[in-house]
């Protein structure tokens, strides 16, 4: 016998597969290649596939590998059964499938199958997202809905209840960062966390796509993240994520496969469109008209609530969205994994920014942008030097932690000066303000309902109102005005104008303008 058979359970196929080495060496014209392994582990995958004129079947399939006996038999293994398969087949195709192709394998070649399902699964997401630029299915089918699962507890149960639902559900899994000193067990978006994602889909029987961001979340998340610390600002990078990255791309594909929905595991709700107001006059500043639609209506679990990570999303895109677990409480979702028997059900929180999973914010920062410590001072109000620091981009308006002053009363950081790299100190009544100034407004509805405003993800909105009634439409510059100081609001973060607990807007906090750096 040779050594490569006792990797498998049925020599004979094994050595079929092995020999014929089945579509080694094509590469499809206009295919879509997905790369899995590293030279460096010693097993490096290039699988090519290219669709058919309507996007919906597997047109041709070619690899090539510098591999094991086991992986190369196992891409001969795929290329067979995916020829001319209809693309939702292809993507019910993991690991366990790979190595049924081939009669089974050993656990020591498990990964060769795994290695194989991950470039599989990586040409199929690329082919799938190129195809979106095709006109979906001339027949849509009626029900179906595209769900975004992350590995995680809520993205699975959101699964699970669209599943009972509509009974027509496609798993969508994004790859959106990579990073070597990561722990990608801790990300929701790093390669093991895709694999994980596509196992447990699978699991509950659900076809699963990857689709890769990488460049889209580097050029749109990662990249402003580190302008706005460089900046002296305090970014919120997962509304950036949720609005521009993730949900337009899963959107499109959405389109591509005829789904009409997209149900994420996001806490929050969606509030009906009005019937549409006559046209106001055009308000004085406003730039656009305001778009008409559903709005955001804060979830049931005021803990988990997540619509401001959601506020700056368009009111079209909305209306395409379902989130499953709007109505529940955290411990009723994992309740109802547990009942269904889901290997997540008591899996952990995700902590902090998927792409710091592992890293502290400094080293990612240092790292990514070469912003280093660089030592400063810390001033009070009046400009006299109170202490020392080790770089403004470590401070946010509003922290008490870490200023290192000794001062009869706690102190807090008041502002930043990026140009200078000074941080202003002072006490909680020089912090308090009742006057928020904000940029970059957008009012889905008039100015004068907004009666809330909430300034930080994990704050409870506070009683407010906008100056001056602006009308609905877009804004350069507005003022908040609350009902009782607020301990700062830290430029940079994302102001959630809200109506009772419905979202009707959103803006970025400004510098108050005697503090702007000069341009
Ligand atoms: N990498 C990803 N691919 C696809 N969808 C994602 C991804 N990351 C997040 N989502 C979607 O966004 C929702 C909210 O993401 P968030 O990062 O807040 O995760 P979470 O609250 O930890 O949820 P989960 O328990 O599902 O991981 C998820 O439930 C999922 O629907």
């Amino acid at each position: 016998m040779r050594a490569s058979t006792l990797a498998c359970v049925d020599p004979e196929l094994f050595e079929h597969h092995l020999a014929s080495a089945h579509g080694r060496g094509r590469a499809p014209e206009g295919g879509a290649t997905g790369v899995a392994g590293t030279r460096l582990c010693g097993d490096v995958v290039r699988l090519t596939l290219a669709l058919d004129p309507s996007g919906q079947r597997v047109a041709e399939v070619g690899w090539e590998a510098e591999a094991c006996g086991a992986t190369l038999a196992a891409c001969s293994a795929v290329s067979e059964l995916v020829a001319d398969a209809p693309l939702l087949d292809v993507a019910r195709i993991g690991a366990h499938q790979v190595a049924d192709a081939l009669g089974g394998l050993s656990a020591g070649k498990f990964h060769a199958a795994e290695l194989v399902a991950d470039a599989l699964a990586r040409a199929l997401g690329t082919a799938a997202r190129a195809a979106a630029a095709l006109p979906p299915p001339a027949a849509p089918p009626p029900h179906r809905t595209l769900v975004a699962m992350s590995g995680g507890v809520d993205s699975a149960v959101a699964a699970l209840l669209a599943a009972r639902e509509s009974g027509d559900v496609v798993a969508v899994t994004l790859e959106l960062w990579a990073d070597e000193q990561n722990d990608g067990e801790r990300s929701c978006c790093s390669a093991q966390a895709v694999r994980f994602a596509r196992a447990l889909a699978h699991r509950m029987g659900l076809p699963h796509l990857t689709l890769d961001l990488r460049e889209e979340f580097s050029a749109g998340v990662v990249t402003p993240f580190l302008d706005d610390h460089a900046a002296g600002l305090t970014p919120n990078p997962c509304v950036r994520c949720n609005g521009h990255v993730r949900l337009d791309a899963m959107l499109e594909l959405a389109d591509r496969l005829g789904a009409a929905t997209l149900a994420t595991g996001h806490y929050a709700r969606v509030e009906p469109a009005e019937p549409v107001e006559p046209a106001a006059a055009p308000a004085e500043h406003a730039a656009a008209p305001a778009e008409h639609g559903p709005l955001l209506r804060a979830a049931a679990d005021a803990w988990k609530d997540q619509t401001y990570m959601l506020a700056a999303l368009a009111p079209a895109s909305l209306a395409r969205l379902r989130f499953p677990l709007g109505d529940l409480t955290k411990p009723q979702v994992r309740a109802l994994a547990a009942e269904a028997e889901l290997p997540v059900a008591s899996k952990a929180e995700s902590q902090d920014l998927c792409f710091l999973a592992g890293t502290s914010r400094s080293e990612f920062l240092a790292r990514h942008a070469g912003i280093a410590q660089r030592p400063g001072e810390v001033v009070d109000a009046a400009g006299d030097v109170i202490g020392a620091h080790t770089g403004h981009h470590g401070f946010t308006v509003g922290q008490r932690r870490g200023l290192g002053v000794a001062a009869e009363e706690p102190l807090y950081v008041l502002r930043t000066d990026p140009a200078s790299n000074r941080v202003v100190a002072g006490t909680r009544a020089q912090l308090a303000t009742t006057s928020v100034p904000v940029r970059g407004a957008r009012l889905h509805r008039d100015g004068a309902r907004v009666d809330r405003v909430k300034l930080r993800y994990r704050a409870k909105p506070l009683p407010a109102r906008v100056v001056g009634a602006p009308a609905a439409g877009t804004h350069r510059r507005l003022e908040i005005a609350l009902e009782e100081p607020v301990d700062g609001a830290a430029p940079g973060q994302l102001a959630c104008l809200m109506d009772g607990d419905v979202v009707i807007g959103w803006a970025t906090i400004d510098r108050p303008a005697a503090t702007a750096p000069a341009q």
